[in-house]
């Protein structure tokens, strides 16, 4: 169970009922006739949810200026309890002087206020209406509340254990905060000595920025050389392109092109492109030649018609036997079938 301390100022005017409050609050009696010239200081340990919260309550003695606060005891409370009396309208003005004070006092951090007007068992003589009290809390962002301690210690019970809840995430937050703080500071002292040792940039700015500057011109240079070479790679590709486009030109002109195909392309293209290429290739007289031998053999009326398809097959693998073999095929074909020719016409 975790166990805070918080620390509480009472402020108010005089005879406003800041004892009857305060005792009310911790012992829950009511004390009707309090007199004392000194500040008081009670101790209690209040349970909220499931903690135990100490509680330290500063009643102070406003016999002398009760519209002014002490800067040593601002810093000393974490929150602040402001009561007037609703039959009052002189201390609901010192309360307004009092939230002033505060907030000129601790700007930089946020202060919890608990603005209570006491004695609301004592309506007939009210001074001070209910909605001028929230206003003024609305105004400075305090919690407002109206009490009577003499009429109830519940009413008081209620208003202080809300603030005091209020007062303890405040406190807690604030707790965390420093030491967030605290540990980032140690964090950047640590930081700052490893790296402070080594920076240079600490002990000779202008050694670093001459090391930026080299090296920024290195960068610079390593750039130009990139852009070189590619620049000379690029004119290489072109030389080659230009070399191999000659190759290929001189090549086809000695009547290679069957060779230069294989191995430039994929070997299924090359496939799929002989037996189309090669019918085209065949000169006129070879068609003809061919068209004359059919005439004659379907004349004849010798051979059926798988012999005529024999004979054109021959004919095809002739055909690929003149491509592959140039000259020699083509004359020595022509004679074999010349023959036949002869024949036809000798039997006519
Ligand atoms: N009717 C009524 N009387 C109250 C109430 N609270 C306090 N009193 C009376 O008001 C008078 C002043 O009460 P204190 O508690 O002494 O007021 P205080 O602000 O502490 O007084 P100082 O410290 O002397 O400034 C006492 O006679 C209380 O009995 C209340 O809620 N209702």
């Amino acid at each position: 169970m975790r166990m805070t301390t918080l620390r509480v100022l009472i402020l108010g005017d005089h005879k406003v009922g800041k004892s009857a409050v305060t005792v009310r609050f911790l012992t829950k009696r009511f004390i009707g006739e309090y007199y004392s010239s000194i500040d008081h200081v009670y101790r209690s340990s209040i349970r909220q949810e499931d903690s135990m919260t100490d509680v330290e309550v500063l009643d102070t003695c406003s016999k002398t200026s009760p519209g002014k606060v002490e800067e040593n005891r601002v810093t000393w409370a974490d929150a602040f309890v402001i009561i007037y009396s609703i039959c009052s309208r002189s201390s609901f003005s010192i309360a307004r002087e009092l939230i002033l004070a505060l907030s000129k006092a601790r700007t930089s951090t946020y202060l919890p206020v608990l603005l209570l007007g006491n004695m609301r068992d004592l309506e007939h003589r009210r001074e001070v209406g209910v909605e001028e009290g929230h206003e003024l809390a609305l105004e400075h962002g305090c919690q407002y509340y109206e009490v009577s301690a003499a009429d109830s210690a519940l009413s008081v019970s209620v208003a202080f254990q809300a603030f005091l809840r209020e007062a303890r995430i405040v406190q807690q937050q604030r707790a965390a905060l420093k030491r967030r703080r605290s540990s980032l500071g140690s964090v950047s002292k640590k930081l700052g000595a490893m790296f402070g040792k080594n920076s240079s940039s600490n002990k000779d700015p202008g050694l670093d920025a001459e090391r930026r500057r080299l090296s920024f011109t290195n960068a610079n240079k390593d750039l130009s050389a990139d852009a070189e070479r590619r620049r000379l790679s690029f004119a290489n590709s072109i030389k080659e392109s230009t070399s191999d486009s000659d190759r290929r030109k001189s090549s086809s002109s000695s009547g290679d092109s069957d060779k230069r195909k294989a191995p430039s392309a994929n070997g299924d293209s090359d496939k799929r492109r002989t037996p189309l290429a090669s019918p085209s290739k065949d000169p006129p007289a070879w068609d003809a030649e061919r068209r004359r031998s059919s005439f004659a053999t379907s004349k004849d009326g010798s051979g059926d018609s798988t012999d005529k398809r024999k004979s054109k097959d021959s004919h095809v693998d002739s055909t690929d036997k003149r491509k592959s073999n140039g000259s020699k095929d083509s004359n020595g074909d022509l004679d074999r079938r010349r023959p036949s020719l002869d024949t036809v016409d000798k039997k006519s």
